[in-house]
């Protein structure tokens, strides 16, 4: 069994570490927070990210990033977008050995436009790791802490560094699959959020299922637009990555960007809700980063353009549900050729 690396305890780090520890493996849970670390170490739970939980005592926290990587087979980055290249700057300080390196975040970095195995490619010298692997799908920490059935996809450039990564995480409750298609896998993980941004400020608006239906369909045709326009296969947003996730964000509870969409539809302020959550929301940055990519790239998104709105431009919900409904008339089989074809 392997000595592995989380770094980021937040409720999905803490979740995948539940995953590790099951099948045996040692865990060392970093960090920044020296009383998140004695919680873990001396009650085993991680009482703000995955309450209700108690974890593994195989599964111990540290601090200090220097002895959390000593002597591991693999790293898995567990932490925000934003803080991605500053873990990987501190990281590249202390690691001296080469690992499998796994991450599990989803997101797109609003001011470069990367994807975070980009970012970690940039920041991580390459003699460190031989690929990136993504870990993503439909996946709600709550669930994967109470070990409920819960499927993912593992991808990377090579089969034999995601075969790597499948074989530390697979169980009989967390099934892992392989797909070759980074660039469609890490798209559908982030684009979903800005989805569920708007269906929960549809349900916050009142509005009912069929509104929502067609967010999650129409949302799948748009991000399945830009990410063919990226070089991503069509095919991987049929997959768990694609239209798994997005439909299980947009109807969990558990999900933080639909229940911060659910505020924002009730009419509360941007700054008020993610002060609420006290937890990362990533669908806020993507979408700035999204509507950035959809203008650089000529692809027409025009749900993320109405959230972009929402979020950043102080529009009405009502008004932007209004101006989509409103839009030209268009052609669905053309728009679902166009993706095939791109
Ligand atoms: N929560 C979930 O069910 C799932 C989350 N994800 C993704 O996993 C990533 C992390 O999300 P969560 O764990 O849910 O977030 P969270 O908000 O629960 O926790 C984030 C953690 O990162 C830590 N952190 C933030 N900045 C840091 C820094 N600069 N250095 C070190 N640690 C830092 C925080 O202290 C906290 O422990 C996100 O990209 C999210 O989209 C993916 C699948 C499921
Ligand atoms: O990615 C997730 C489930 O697959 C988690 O989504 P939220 O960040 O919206 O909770």
């Amino acid at each position: 069994m392997a000595n592995v690396a989380v770094l980021g305890a937040g409720s999905w780090g803490t979740a995948l570490s539940i995953v590790l520890a099951d099948n045996h493996h040692e865990v060392r849970l970093w960090t920044h927070r020296a009383e998140q670390a004695n919680d873990i170490n001396e009650s085993h739970t991680n009482k703000k990210y995955l309450k209700e939980v108690s974890l593994p005592e195989s599964i111990v926290a540290y601090t200090d990033l220097k002895q959390a990587v000593q002597d591991v087979t693999a790293v898995v980055l567990v932490v925000p977008t934003k803080a991605i290249r500053d873990v990987c700057k501190q990281l590249r300080e202390v690691l001296d050995h080469k690992v499998t390196l796994i991450h599990a975040t989803k997101g797109i970095d609003p001011d470069s436009l990367k994807r975070v195995s980009e970012i970690i490619t940039e920041e991580m010298p390459s003699d460190y790791y031989d690929d990136v692997v993504v870990l993503s799908g439909p996946s709600h920490a709550e669930e994967v802490g109470l070990r409920q059935p819960t499927t993912v996809t593992v991808s990377s450039e090579t089969m034999k560094t995601a075969e790597l990564a499948q074989d530390l995480f697979i169980n009989e409750h967390f099934r892992v699959y392989t797909n070759p298609d980074i660039v469609g896998v890490e798209l559908g993980g982030a684009l979903k959020n800005i989805i569920a941004l708007g269906a929960g400020i549809s349900d916050g608006l009142g509005y009912g299922d069929n509104a929502k239906a067609a967010l999650i369909t129409r949302g799948l045709a748009e991000i399945a637009r830009l990410g063919t326009s990226m070089g991503s296969s069509p095919l991987t947003f049929a997959g768990l990555t694609g239209v798994g996730d997005l439909i299980v964000t947009c109807t969990s509870q558990h999900s933080r960007n639909y229940r911060a969409g659910y505020m924002l539809g009730q009419g509360q302020n941007l700054e008020d809700v993610l002060e609420h959550m006290g937890m990362v929301v990533e669908g806020v940055r993507t979408t700035n980063a999204a509507y950035k990519l959809s203008k650089e790239q000529g692809v027409e998104m025009p749900i993320t353009h109405g959230i972009e709105q929402i979020l950043f431009q102080n529009a009405e919900p009502k008004d932007v549900v209004d101006q989509l409904m409103t839009r030209g008339r268009r052609h669905e089989m053309e728009d679902l050729t166009n993706v095939l074809s791109d």
